[in-house]
């Protein structure tokens, strides 16, 4: 049994949709199903996050609701002959969609509201490619994920029950997965009173990886716009190599530091149970990839992580006082009240530093939270760069003209919060 996990690019309009079921027709041996995740079409998500901000603040969403109609409309008449029953299917789910937006309201759960309409986005891709490859002849199966994947109620973010997943995906999952294969949503979860939960942004490898673990699968594949995993993200840098193998533990940091190619919740099922996951082109699916999975490296070309976004908050005790455990579990208590993750910190003999992804509804809060013991002082726009396995080379290469407000250097890994960032590439 393989998953596989389709992204929002892969399914991004009819062509893309196109080429997934030829990606599949070419898996079909007759003996062995596949488990197919699959991400809202294209940038859908974006789009359902501005409806429902609208809806939530009791203003018009009419035109970017009916922009998304129009999109998947569209994918669909360029997919199916007319008349055909996933053209009602999906009108469903919008009507579904329309009469949830038109319960919303101000005074209840913002977070809560947000999973119930965002998780449209993988509903309608998924009944859309798994009547599409019905269409093509290649047998499959629509399922569900909600009742399966069992969360609790912390909303966008929420968290597996492992026990209760893997007993739902054993007795419902494993079965069908003999007849056909089967189509199911990423990023989306349950709670035991039927809400719908999301698991993080970018959440829908995650998905794969909880399905792979509890199957268990023989392995993963996600298929991405790129030829695999590389050592720095293209559309930042050019001259960019591909890592044709790569270890779990490799693989991790680079997720955790930001390489945004696998969120980074993803690897961990995967290597506890030795699962191998292997990244490839949609573009090129003949071409090998990368496989993530048990292996040792000598030597390993640096890689290059960038997250943006990011804003650098120092405290120092009013009375200046040394910075130590108590105040320290203070600054971190206050953390992980207003949820936020730290991607690097530094102390000094009365001062405190952390770097983390910006939020300007939270960042206002957490800091008022901390000033009356703090005097607090913090710089937005700022970009974090890591350089994982450097050497001086690559060190002297990225931080050239770059303004640095802090530095850090372990064995294998150099990072700086700069005040230059980092221009897309066209
Ligand atoms: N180290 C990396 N290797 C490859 N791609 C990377 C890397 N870091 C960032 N990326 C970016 O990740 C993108 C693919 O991931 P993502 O957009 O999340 O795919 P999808 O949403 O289709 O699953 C690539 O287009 C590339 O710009
Ligand atoms: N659609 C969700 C989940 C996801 O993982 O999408 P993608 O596979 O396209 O990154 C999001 O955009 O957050």
């Amino acid at each position: 049994m393989k998953v596989f996990k389709f992204g929002g690019a892969s399914v991004k309009d009819a062509a893309a949709v196109c080429n997934v079921g030829t990606i599949l027709q070419a898996q079909q041996s007759g003996s062995s199903y596949i488990l197919v995740v699959v991400s809202a079409m294209g940038k859908t998500t974006n789009a359902l996050e501005q409806v429902f901000e609208k809806a939530f603040h009791q203003q018009d969403f009419t035109a970017p609701l009916s922009n998304l109609q129009q999109y998947h409309y569209q994918i669909i008449r360029e997919l199916f002959p007319e008349q055909h029953p996933v053209q009602q299917q999906v009108e469903n789910l919008f009507q579904q969609l329309q009469a949830y937006l038109s319960t919303i309201d101000s005074s209840d759960l913002y977070d809560k509201q947000y999973d119930q309409v965002v998780s449209y986005g993988e509903l309608l891709a998924s009944v859309i490619l798994n009547e599409y490859l019905t269409h093509v002849q290649v047998p499959s199966t629509w399922l569900d994920c909600r009742p399966i994947i069992r969360t609790d109620p912390i909303w966008r973010e929420a968290k597996v029950d492992w026990n209760l997943t893997q007993n739902n995906i054993q007795n419902s999952v494993k079965p069908l997965l003999q007849k056909t294969h089967v189509v199911t949503q990423g990023f989306l979860g349950g709670t035991f009173d039927e809400f719908t939960t999301t698991l993080g942004r970018e959440g829908s490898d995650y998905t794969a990886a909880i399905f792979a673990y509890c199957l268990p699968a023989q392995s993963v594949t996600i298929w991405k716009d790129v030829a695999g995993l590389l050592n720095a993200d293209p559309k930042l840098f050019s001259d960019t190599v591909l890592y044709q193998e790569i270890s779990f533990q490799e693989t991790i940091e680079m997720a955790y530091y930001g390489a945004s190619v696998i969120h980074p919740k993803t690897i961990k099922p995967l290597a506890i149970s030795h699962i191998p996951l292997y990244v490839k082109s949609f573009l090129h699916p003949e071409a090998p990839g990368t496989v993530i999975h048990d292996c040792r490296h000598d030597k390993i070309a640096p890689a290059f992580i960038v997250k943006q976004q990011q804003c650098l908050i120092s405290f120092q005790e009013k009375d200046f006082a040394f910075i130590n455990e108590s105040n320290l579990s203070t600054i971190f208590a206050a953390l992980a009240n207003y949820r936020f993750k730290i991607n690097l910190m530094q102390n000094s003999a009365i001062s405190f530093s952390v770097c983390t992804d910006s939020d300007a509804t939270r960042l206002p809060l957490f800091m008022q939270s901390l000033q009356e013991q703090f005097n607090i002082h913090y710089n937005t726009d700022l970009t974090l760069f890591t350089i994982k396995n450097y050497d001086e080379a690559s060190i002297t290469h990225l931080t050239k003209d770059k303004i640095i407000l802090l530095e850090q250097r372990s064995r294998t890994t150099f990072q700086f919060v700069s005040k230059t960032g980092i221009t897309v590439q066209p």
